[in-house]
């Protein structure tokens, strides 16, 4: 990937984008350019039509005034006509310096930098917006300046705001005595925002007098695990953890998932969290936000975490088999961290559990995810790994998402062991270890998964609610109340073990998928990743299988002020009073979110979205034809609604 350099000649023009596109990756290409800056050097590349601009910046007292300090002249930059640029290591301060320079651009390209739109600036940010950055037990907020639409709200003084409330909230949970300081590990996946958000983070936390460990690339498990491991060589354990994380979401994206060693937090925590950092927020002024940087640097240590969390990983494999030293020897195996965190898994552990990684791709970290959303939820992400398996031949093939706490794994064949099959998967796996166990799994579960687990595999299956935080926290009630779960998992690949401290961890859900390879071959030398396919011989899987999502539009006068989640409340009772009286359907006997009907063979689940103004339907049916009938019954129902956007529905049931 070539890099362009601008240099301080004024006035030279910038050679075409497009060009330089057309000699490269068409979706992710760097340019070389130069020009035009007096004291700074510039790098990037363009991605998903966004020019990534990097500053090399050069000595500041050799800039005569501030707005010198990275002038560019653009007047010829028509080839970034209608492209939007985003700068990774500025903040938009900076930015509004050199905006006078880049007027000629006119409207012609948005100008966007790293964190925010007001960089390290204290603007208006009431308790409303911070309330508004809660996204069920995380947070999530707009990062990266330059999508249409989506204005900066997770700037840098509000990460500052929310991180000093985390470590106030810590503080106040573990009460320490004084004879020592508490410590808050911190990691981040590969977002572009990821830095500058580390930095604010960073600084919020020693504000708080609290020492900051900072892992830098992480994945979320490693994060909570931080929480759990004893080791004073790593500083561990830590009292907090926070992950800076937007998980699947967009490059413009990112948020927090906050740890203690009683796991992640949950809804009312976050809620608390953000109203104490409001209140924080309404104290800041430039003056102090300069002086917690001064701070800051003082109470900063970096650990390798990722080293101990990797190697736990292998032991646990090693252990399984044995205590075998490279028990995956002879299996090839290709990961695809979709340029997310997950990278380390072919390297870190797979290598040295003696598996052969080549053909692995995308696990370089890139925040603009070049190659496709890490997301096993993805047809695009699925459909790569599986195309990576079948063109190396390898045994296996295993995907995670951006932070790591979630996977998906495809078969030596081609087939995907994601959805209903991975649960069906793990199922058949821990139901040897624990024969009779309860399988929690979320709402959108299969017919013909519950009669595997519960007719071949001999468990129980308990489908509860949509949401990875509702499925881990079911599964660890009925523990208490006396029902045995050792399984937690989600069709969206979040997955949890009891063994493994219900921690929600992609990665060690795979570590048992290789377990299972690896104690099979250490009894049959010629077992191969059949095995696996194998277990989930039996799984009945619906022939068509669809998800649609009705939005509820908010602003729409049918919401009467009321909010969406009343409308949405009101659009299920409908429905469900209109299928009772329908002797073609028959509701499901246990259900504990949305209506969940069976008919013609199969059956729907409308329900409300766990964080947006939407409804999403799941339909899995024998045939179209019966998929089409289950939509329509949905259809005639919700179509009283106005407020209600069917037009996915419509186009479904048209086909
Ligand atoms: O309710 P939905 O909009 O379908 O979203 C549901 C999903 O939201 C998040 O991504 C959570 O991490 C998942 O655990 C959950 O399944």
């Amino acid at each position: 990937m070539s890099v362009f350099l601008v240099r301080s000649i004024r006035s030279r023009p910038l050679p075409s984008l497009g060009s330089a596109s057309a000699s490269g990756n068409s979706r992710s290409s760097s340019v070389e350019l130069s020009s035009l800056l007096p004291m700074a050097a510039i790098s990037g590349k363009t991605i998903q039509n966004v020019f990534l601009a990097h500053r090399c910046q050069r000595p500041r007292q050799n800039t005569r005034n501030p707005s010198e300090f990275c002038a560019l002249n653009v007047s010829n930059m028509h080839p970034l006509q209608g492209r939007r640029i985003a700068w990774t290591d500025m903040s938009t301060m900076q930015s509004h310096i050199l905006a006078p320079q880049w007027t000629n651009l006119g409207n012609r390209t948005s100008i966007s930098c790293n964190a925010t739109q007001c960089g390290n600036v204290v603007s208006s940010f009431e308790k409303v917006d911070f309330l508004k950055l809660q996204n069920g037990s995380d947070i999530r907020g707009v990062a990266v300046a330059g999508v249409e639409g989506e204005p900066v709200t997770l700037t840098e003084p509000v990460s500052e705001a929310i991180a000093a409330a985390f470590a106030a909230w810590v503080l106040e949970k573990k009460k320490p005595d004084g004879s020592k300081r508490l410590r808050i590990s911190i990691g981040h996946d590969s977002r572009i925002s990821a830095q500058k958000l580390q930095d604010a983070v960073s600084r919020g936390i020693a504000d708080a007098g609290v020492d900051v460990i900072q892992y830098g690339l992480a994945s979320t498990p490693a994060m909570f695990n931080s929480t759990l491991t004893v080791d004073e060589n790593f500083l561990c354990p830590v009292d907090g953890s926070v992950m800076i994380t937007a998980s699947h979401l967009p490059y413009n994206r990112n948020g927090f998932k906050f740890f203690t060693n009683d796991g992640g937090l949950g809804k009312a925590d976050i809620k608390n969290i953000l109203d104490r950092a409001s209140k924080i927020y309404e104290s800041f002024s430039d003056a102090s936000l300069k002086a917690s940087e001064q701070a800051a640097d003082a109470a900063v240590k970096k650990v390798d975490y990722m080293a101990v969390y990797t190697s736990d990983l292998v032991a646990a494999v090693r252990k399984a088999a044995g205590n075998i030293e490279k028990p995956l020897e002879g299996f090839h195996i290709v990961v695809d961290a979709g340029n997310g965190a997950g990278g380390f898994f072919a390297g870190k552990v797979l290598d040295p559990l003696g598996a052969v990684t080549t053909g692995s791709q995308f696990l370089e970290p890139d925040g603009m995810f070049p190659n496709h959303i890490p997301n096993p939820e993805d047809k695009t992400a699925m459909k790569a790994i599986t195309q990576a398996v079948l063109e190396n031949k390898a045994d296996l093939g295993i995907i995670f998402d951006t932070d790591v706490d979630r996977s998906a794994a495809v078969d030596s064949s081609g087939r995907e062991f994601n959805r209903n099959r991975l649960i069906a998967l793990l199922s058949a796996i821990v139901l040897e270890e624990h024969p009779g166990t309860t399988i929690v799994t979320d709402s959108v579960t299969s017919d013909g998964l519950t009669t595997f687990i519960e007719k071949k595999l001999g468990g129980k299956h308990h489908r509860f609610k949509r949401g990875y935080k509702n499925v881990i926290d079911e599964a660890i009630r009925l523990n208490t109340v006396g029902e045995e779960s050792h399984l937690a998992i989600e069709t969206s690949g979040h997955g949890a073990l009891k063994e493994n401290h219900w921690l929600d961890d992609g990665a060690y859900l795979m570590v048992k998928v290789l377990n299972k390879l690896a104690s099979a071959r250490a009894s049959n030398s010629k077992v191969g990743s059949q095995v696996l396919t194998d277990l989930v011989e039996g799984l009945e899987e619906a022939a068509v299988s669809v998800e649609v999502r009705l939005k509820i539009d908010q602003n729409h006068s049918d919401l009467k002020g009321g909010s969406f989640r009343d409308y949405g409340e009101a659009v299920l009772k409908h429905l469900e009073n209109k299928i009772s009286s329908d002797p073609m359907f028959k509701k499901a006997p246990k259900n504990y979110e949305g209506v969940r009907v069976s008919g013609y063979g199969g059956w729907f689940l409308l329900r409300l979205s766990l964080h947006d103004p939407v409804l999403p339907l799941n339909i899995e049916a024998p045939s179209n034809e019966d998929a089409v009938k289950l939509g329509l019954a949905v259809l005639s129902a919700v179509k009283e609604f106005p407020a209600l956007d069917t037009s996915a529905l419509d186009k479904f049931v048209q086909q």
